[in-house]
């Protein structure tokens, strides 16, 4: 990735960009997520920077262990972040990459625009609609508490869909190249959210699951 340029920086290219904040849908019994939609977040052209950088990235299909037996997981991931900032899953030990450029750039508008404060990044490719990820939440020990996580995507339309833990009551977002979504505190707690498998979907999609960690948690 070292040495990969870009004709156009990314932080110059806040104007002149659509965003639209969309009304978090509400489920019939009127329990909503705390999460904020902003679609085209990213413009086309930021997003296509970040698309070319993500073919240099180095991603990889781990294997993981899920009721004692071995399985490699239905998508790829890369993992970055500062020094220390290590991801830990399913008994593996990811050292965080150093921060690519574009990536960088999109983490410093996040903090810009929205006081989005992370210090690293799951990188997930779907290479198609039978990739998929389960119910969980992000709430792992060293994640630092009352922080947001900040979900960007690109690439193929692919529903997100969240589920309320006290009522199993569920919401769809259908999340489209170039949107954000912030998980904000309180989601992980009360919230699981997955990726379901949509076999009709035969284009890639990459999401960006931005976070901030306690460094060094697991020395
Ligand atoms: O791909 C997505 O939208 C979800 C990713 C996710 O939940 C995660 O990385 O923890
Ligand atoms: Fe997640």
């Amino acid at each position: 990735m070292a040495g990969f340029q870009h004709g156009l920086d990314f932080g110059e290219l806040q104007n002149g960009l659509t965003q639209d904040t969309v009304v978090v849908p509400t489920a019939t019994n009127q329990i909503s997520p705390p999460v904020t939609w902003i679609k085209g977040f990213l413009s086309p052209k930021q997003q296509q920077l970040l698309m070319m950088e993500v073919e240099q990235y180095p991603l990889d299909r781990v294997e993981i262990e899920v009721y004692g037996k071995q399985h490699f997981i239905p998508r790829t991931q890369a993992w970055f972040g500062d020094q220390g900032c290590d991801y830990h899953y399913s008994k593996l030990h990811i050292t965080a990459l150093a921060w690519p450029k574009v990536l960088s750039r999109l983490r410093a508008k996040l903090l810009s625009e929205h006081q989005i404060d992370s210090n690293s990044v799951l990188v997930n490719r779907y290479a198609d609609g039978r990739d998929c990820m389960g119910w969980h939440s992000d709430d792992e020990p060293e994640i630092i508490t009352g922080s947001a996580i900040a979900s960007v995507t690109l690439g193929a339309c692919r529903d997100f869909v969240v589920r309320h833990k006290p009522t199993q009551t569920k919401v769809t977002f259908p999340l489209a190249s170039g949107d954000l979504l912030i998980m904000h505190p309180g989601m992980q707690q009360h919230w699981q959210h997955a990726l379901p498998k949509r076999l009709k979907v035969t284009e890639p999609r990459i999401n960006f699951t931005f976070r901030h960690i306690i460094a060094n948690y697991y020395r």
